[in-house]
């Protein structure tokens, strides 16, 4: 595949774009080449953007965006299996789960097509205020226009979607910055949305590095909501740079498990092990912290030991491979850092920790302090630190003694404990009996703190691609 950047339905390359290849991470394979947009690029997209958003989408019916929005997920099921493969080939994702990434980009857009029809404002009951009497309200959301999306490698598909679909459903139009290591299913994605309906130039994507691009991006005065999915510092520079732009930013974590002596130790070991090592635990929510309550913490760690050293490391091509490459070299070298670091300050490492190139075996650490990385900062990589507690209150507090706040889990059989403790951890999601990985795409799905700023989730995005206008009516 080479790939250049789509402007109002044209694909741009050459005269003079600079050429990079896309190499599998498992194997170093060239598996594409793409052309890096220019800062007129970024001109000529908006200005795009912006003419069809006055142009056309103003005047497309919501029953129209809907079937288009049907189209492109009809279409995409149709295509599932070379979308997947093209995620293992790009991101390095295990077969298995690059399908499963693709199962979920079409319930997005299923449930966009959906939210599309869905009310777009409300009725306000006006004679609520003295001097209300005799007066209609409408509160009516309007799509804000040019939205900007920036997005990172680690869900390539379903996370674009998170943008492309919302903005879609609610009127808007795009200019897509993906991640330059994995642009090619975005290209993609943007070239199926397009044979779906997408009028030319709703959709807009210009590939290249974060640090050329984004910024004439994000400031561009056509610009009136920027999307960011992707690394904290990145995120809140983007944010400052954006000024009086709505913002939503889905940032990194180091999400946290609990584990009490009354849960069912069965379920909470096959949870960690599937939320902590899926993709090499690149996930913003992958299972980081790991506290037990101290009389089942041996237990805990008796089951899980064996099953992290028997989870299948290799070639992501392989449908039983369960843990493949992380994305750079870099990557997995700071990984094997934070380890060794944790290591010669006293943590011990049950398994794992062992790199080979962009390979980190799945590791458990623990006798961790908080201050170690490991624990304090966002891993991105296949590792856990297991930690006791002894009563709720300390678990909660070391739960919330984080600069981060995206999602968690709580194992407890007592209903009562459950959500009292669901009410108190300082997070933006928190599911009981099921760990802080798990995401299905309807749900607001944010953070607190460092984690974020505003919720994705498909009716949430849509939300936050609106502006509400109020509208009233005095009866003569
Ligand atoms: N909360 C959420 O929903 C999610 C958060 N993430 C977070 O994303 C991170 C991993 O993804 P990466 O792609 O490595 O993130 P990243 O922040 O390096 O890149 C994300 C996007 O920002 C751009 N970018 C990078 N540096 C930039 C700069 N200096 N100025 C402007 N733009 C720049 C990149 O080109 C890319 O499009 C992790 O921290 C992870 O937690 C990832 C997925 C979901
Ligand atoms: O969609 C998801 O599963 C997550 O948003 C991906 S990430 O945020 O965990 O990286």
């Amino acid at each position: 595949m080479h790939i250049g950047s789509l402007i109002n339905g044209i694909e741009v390359r050459g005269e003079g774009r600079e050429e990079h290849e896309i190499r599998s991470p498992y194997n170093g394979e060239v598996v594409g080449v793409v052309e890096y947009g220019t800062r007129e690029d970024i001109e000529q997209a908006v200005q795009t953007a912006y003419r069809v958003f006055h142009e056309t989408m103003k005047k497309m019916p919501a029953y129209r965006r809907s079937e288009i929005l049907r189209k492109a997920a009809d279409s995409l099921e149709a295509q599932a299996e070379d979308f997947a493969r093209l995620l293992m080939a790009e991101a390095g994702k295990p077969i298995r789960d690059a399908r499963g990434e693709v199962g979920r980009a079409i319930q997005v857009i299923r449930f966009a097509s959906e939210e599309a029809k869905a009310n777009d404002g409300e009725l306000i009951k006006m004679d609520s205020a003295i001097g209300g009497e005799n007066r209609i309200g409408f509160a009516k959301r309007y799509p804000v226009g040019v939205v900007a999306a920036i997005t990172p490698f680690n869900f390539p598909l379903n996370l674009v979607l998170h943008k492309l679909a919302t903005a879609f459903a609610a009127g808007c139009t795009v200019v897509l910055k993906p991640a330059e290591k994995t642009p090619l299913s975005a290209m993609k994605l943007a070239r199926l949305l397009e044979e779906a309906g997408y009028p030319k130039g709703a959709l807009n994507v210009v590939n290249g590095t974060g640090v050329d691009l984004v910024e004439p991006l994000v400031t561009h005065p056509l610009v009136k909501k920027v999307t960011f999915t992707g690394s904290g510092p990145v995120g809140w520079k983007i944010k400052e740079m954006a000024g009086p732009r709505k913002v939503t930013l889905e940032l990194g974590s180091n999400s946290p498990n609990l584990i009490f002596n009354d849960a069912n130790l069965d379920i909470a070991v096959e949870s960690i092990l599937k939320g902590g090592f899926t993709f090499a635990g690149q996930a913003c929510i992958s299972v980081q912290r790991v506290y037990v309550q101290k009389d089942v913490y041996q237990p805990l760690l008796d089951r899980l030991v064996p099953k992290v050293a028997s989870l299948r490391i290799g070639d992501p091509a392989l449908e039983s491979t369960d843990i493949g490459p992380m994305i750079t070299e870099q990557a997995a070298i700071r990984a094997e850092e934070w380890i060794r670091e944790a290591a010669s300050e006293g943590a011990t490492i049950l398994v794992g920790g062992e790199r080979n190139g962009n390979i980190v075996s799945p590791t458990i650490i623990t006798d961790t302090k908080h201050h170690m990385k490991v624990v304090c900062q966002e891993v991105f990589a296949p590792l856990i630190t297991v930690i006791p507690f002894e009563t709720e209150e300390e678990v909660i507090a070391a739960a919330n003694d984080s600069d981060y706040g995206l999602q968690a889990g709580v194992f407890t059989s007592d209903i009562n404990r459950a959500f009292r403790i669901a009410e108190l951890l300082e997070t933006g999601g928190v599911w009981i009996n099921e760990v802080s990985t798990v995401r299905t795409d309807h749900i607001p799905y944010g953070g607190v703190k460092l984690s974020g700023l505003g919720k994705e989730g498909v009716k949430y995005a849509i939300e936050d691609m609106t502006e509400t206008k109020f509208i009233g009516v005095r009866l003569l």
